[in-house]
């Protein structure tokens, strides 16, 4: 296209969405008058002409709303474009939202990753509040993450632990040396992957080893998520979005071509092995579903579609796999920093499990340092900074300020789980597991959503699905690592100045991958024989 038509019509398309907004702020003043909510709306910095405080957000936007916090309070307000938006930063405001109203806000705004990414909302995370939303929960819930259904799937989580523990031990009896430093963030996401898939879809998706589909994988789940993170400038003004400024909605499309490739070959393996796997794990089940023509879930209307499948898959898939495996990173990043602390928890994992063998799921409610250490690493480093925004189906009120219909909710987990007010002006950002213990300043506080300090997962209706799953993967693949095995850093790297700066997505990653080098401090027959059960497929 002709360079200067190009400008042209980008100048016209500004100018005339710039005009249509003015004119629509005239009328939502003028509607302002009749509001039945007279509360003024919440303060916050003023934005530029057109993008609004877009352009302000910076490289890691739960930075800079944090700092916006400090001077605007615990709620503020910002534009994106045309959309209202405002920012939960305390324990006291996110309750206020995700419990006193969190019933007006149980729905996600519009966004370009669930159009094009998430089958246009077919999914789970970005479905309406309402009764497609609640069967497609049910589903998870019967299948995988209900009591009974974790326990059934007991065995898979500890076979997957196991193996990753063994691979890892058995790096260095090939003798020591930088080379032997594996990405452990990598390694973690083999295993979180696998034992979801094997949940999920009947079997694993990558070779234990890893291999280059697994590191395939996880960059994809990672560029999603890092577009996902994105405030995408065409979601926010229309006018542009034709223009894609940042090439957000290009990527989408080519990464949901991946996505989509990867789970009809899954679908098709799953449903010539139909017979063989007698329709034990979800996939196969939702297959039967389908084949028999049922609904989605008991109870509800319409039949349930392959693009329904793919799409929960996706969620799964994608919600369940880095979020976990960069959480366990994280927690061994801190305890390398902090030696006294991993000390401390492989005293406690030798006491209640021994040396003999790898610690099982049936021991974790015998730990409590351990539990303490997890909490803390989702404290410092929640794995959804922003958790996922929500929407406000109806005008509200909240500490004192008029929430308009339409609003966007963004819950910063990441500075309420810093703010000085919740932890102490003394040491908010120190990683001190003590405070969780009993006695300590923040005894009885977790992390499954009524603890508003304290809330990585979300609260509300709308609280991660996969929390069951999430939480006891993540304390089951640390307690395991740090039980068997000891941890260097490659030569040269000190524990002191390890960098530990976040690369910001909508989940949090680690700019620098942790290259660790992992030694056994097990007896030999404990890497040999344990859960040889579950290995064996
Ligand atoms: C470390 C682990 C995890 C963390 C920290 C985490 C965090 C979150 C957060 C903050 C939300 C948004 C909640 C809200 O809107 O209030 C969410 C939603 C969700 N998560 Fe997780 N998650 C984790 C693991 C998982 C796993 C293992 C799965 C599934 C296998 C999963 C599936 C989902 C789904 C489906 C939703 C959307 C729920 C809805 O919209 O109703 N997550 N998660």
């Amino acid at each position: 296209m002709d360079v200067a038509l190009l400008l042209g019509s980008l100048a016209v398309s500004v100018v005339v969405w710039y005009l249509v907004a003015v004119l629509r702020r005239g009328g939502e003043a003028g509607r302002t008058k009749q509001a039945k909510i007279k509360a003024p709306l919440p303060p916050g910095p003023r934005g530029w002409p057109v993008l609004g405080n877009l352009p302000q957000l910076g490289s890691k936007p739960h930075h800079t709303m944090c700092a916006l916090a400090r001077e605007y309070g615990p709620l503020f307000r910002l534009r994106f474009g045309s959309a209202e938006v405002v920012v939960a930063a305390s324990a006291g405001v996110a309750a206020q939202f995700l419990r006193a109203h969190d019933a007006n806000f149980s729905s996600r705004p519009p966004n370009s990753g669930a159009e094009h990414v998430a089958y246009n909302y077919q999914d789970l995370v970005f479905a309406p509040y309402g009764a497609r939303w609640r069967a497609l929960r049910k589903l998870c819930a019967l299948h995988l993450f209900s009591a009974k259904a974790l326990d059934d799937l007991r065995g898979v989580r500890e076979g997957e632990v196991a193996l990753m523990v063994r691979q890892l031990a058995a790096t260095r009896q090939g003798g020591g040396g930088s080379e032997a430093a594996v990405a452990l963030g990598q390694v973690a996401n083999v295993c979180a992957t696998n034992t979801l898939a094997r949940a999920t879809v009947g079997r694993r998706v990558f070779a234990v080893d890893g291999g280059e589909g697994a590191r395939e994988f996880k960059e994809m789940v990672v560029e999603l998520m890092q577009l996902a993170g994105v405030f995408n400038v065409g979601d926010f003004v229309p006018a542009l979005a034709w223009l894609d400024p940042q090439g957000v909605v290009a990527k989408m499309k080519r990464l949901h071509r991946r996505y989509d490739g990867m789970m009809d070959g899954i679908i098709r393996e799953v449903n010539k092995a139909a017979d063989a796997h007698g329709n034990k794990d979800l996939l196969s089940v939702l297959l039967a579903r389908m084949r028999e023509q049922q609904p989605l879930a008991d109870g509800e209307d319409g039949t349930i579609n392959e693009t329904d499948i793919k799409a929960l898959l996706l969620n799964l898939f994608t919600a369940g796999t880095d979020t976990t495996s960069s959480t366990v990173e994280w927690a061994l990043a801190e305890l390398i920093r902090h030696p006294d602390v991993l000390a401390k928890a492989q005293q406690e994992l030798d006491a209640v499990v021994g040396r003999g063998r790898l610690v099982s799921e049936s021991d974790l409610p015998r730990l409590t340092y351990l539990p303490a250490v997890i909490k803390e690493t989702f404290r410092l480093h929640p794995s959804t900074p922003l958790s996922l925004p929500r929407v406000a189906a109806a005008e509200c009120e909240v500490a004192g300020y008029r929430i308009p219909r339409g609003t966007t909710l963004l819950v910063n987990v990441w500075a309420i789980a810093r703010d000085p007010e919740a932890w102490g002006p003394g040491d908010p950002l120190e990683f001190r597991p003590a405070r969780f213990l009993p006695g300590g300043s923040h005894a009885g506080v977790d992390v499954k959503g009524s603890d508003f300090e304290l809330i990585p997962f979300g609260a509300g209706r709308r609280i991660c699905a996969g929390l069951s799953w999430g939480l006891r993967m993540v304390t089951l693949m640390t307690a395991a690592l740090v039980h068997a095995l000891d941890w260097e850093l490659p030569d040269g790297v000190d524990a002191d100045k390890l960098d530990m700066e976040e690369a910001y997505g909508l989940t949090l990653q680690r700019a620098v991958p942790l290259m660790v080098r992992p030694a056994p401090r097990l007896m030999p027959s404990a890497y040999v024989h344990a859960h040889e059960h579950a290995a064996a497929e």
